[in-house]
C-alpha cells in the first residue's frame, strides 16, 4: 500500500468565528473505519460536509482533504467520489427500488441491461434478491437502510461517509445492517468516517476511534 491510498486528512483546521471547532490530521487506510465520536455541536457534521464539498460558508478550513491522492479541495461534491449514508435512508419516494438504485448508479456502467443486472447484484449483495420492482414505502426501515447502502455503492465511491446511519434501527436489525456496512467496507477496501454517538457502533467499526469533544482531535 502506498501512502497515497485512502482518506488522508492533511492538517484539518475548522473555525467559527474566533472559535476553533476542531483540528485533525490522519489518514483512514482503505478498508478501514475510522469512528468520530463528540458531543452534540463539536463539529462532526461539519467535518464530513468539509469532506464531500458543501461546507457552509460560515466556516473557514484550513488544511486538506485527500482520496486516493486527489486533494479534494475546490471540487464539486458530484466529482469528488464520496459516498455518504444518513440517518434515514432518503429514498425517493416517486420512483421504485430498482429507480432508486438507477439514479445512483455510476454512469460508467452503460445500456439498460447491464444496469439492470449491476442494480440486482447489488441488491442480492445486500440481502434484497428480488426488490427492484418494489415500491419504497412499502419497505421496513431495515429494508430501505439496505436500499440506501445499494445506492451508495453503486456510485462506486471511493470513501464512505456514514453519518449515524444505524441510529433509527433497533437492536437485532441495527447489529445486522452495521455487520453488513462493515463487510461491504472491508470487501471493497474502502476507507469510511463513522459518526456515532454509540460506543457499540463504533466498537463494530473496529477502527481508530476519535473524540473530537475530547479537545485533542488528532
Ligand atoms: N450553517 C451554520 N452556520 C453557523 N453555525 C453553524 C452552522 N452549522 C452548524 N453550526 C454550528 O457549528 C457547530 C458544529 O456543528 P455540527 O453540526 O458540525 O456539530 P455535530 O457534532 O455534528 O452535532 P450533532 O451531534 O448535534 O449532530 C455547532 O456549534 C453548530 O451550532
Amino acid at each position: 500500500m502506498t501512502t497515497d491510498e485512502g482518506l488522508r486528512l492533511d492538517a484539518v483546521e475548522i473555525s467559527l468565528g474566533t472559535r476553533r471547532l476542531l483540528t485533525l490530521d490522519r489518514l483512514v487506510p482503505p478498508g478501514q473505519t475510522l469512528s468520530v465520536m463528540g458531543p452534540s455541536g463539536s463539529g462532526k457534521s461539519t467535518l464530513f460536509a468539509l469532506i464531500a464539498g458543501f461546507l457552509d460558508p460560515a466556516f473557514t478550513a484550513t488544511g486538506r482533504a485527500l482520496l486516493n491522492g486527489r486533494d479534494l479541495t475546490g471540487l464539486p461534491p458530484e466529482r469528488r467520489r464520496v459516498g455518504l449514508l444518513f440517518q434515514d435512508a432518503l429514498l425517493y419516494p416517486h420512483m421504485s427500488v430498482g429507480g432508486n438504485l438507477l439514479f445512483g448508479l455510476s454512469a460508467r456502467v452503460t445500456g439498460r441491461s447491464r444496469r439492470r443486472a449491476a442494480a440486482e447484484a447489488m441488491l442480492e449483495r445486500v440481502g434484497l434478491p428480488g426488490h427492484l420492482d418494489r415500491d419504497p414505502a412499502t419497505l421496513s426501515g431495515g429494508q430501505a437502510a439496505r436500499v440506501a447502502l445499494a445506492r451508495t455503492l453503486l456510485a462506486d465511491p471511493e470513501a464512505l461517509l456514514l453519518d449515524e446511519p444505524f441510529s433509527r434501527l433497533d437492536t437485532d436489525l441495527r447489529q445486522t445492517v452495521r455487520q453488513l456496512v462493515f463487510d461491504l467496507v472491508a470487501e471493497r477496501q474502502i476507507p469510511a468516517l463513522l459518526v456515532t454517538h454509540d460506543r457499540a457502533d463504533a466498537g463494530a467499526a473496529g477502527g481508530p476511534i476519535v473524540d473530537l469533544g475530547a479537545g485533542a482531535a488528532s
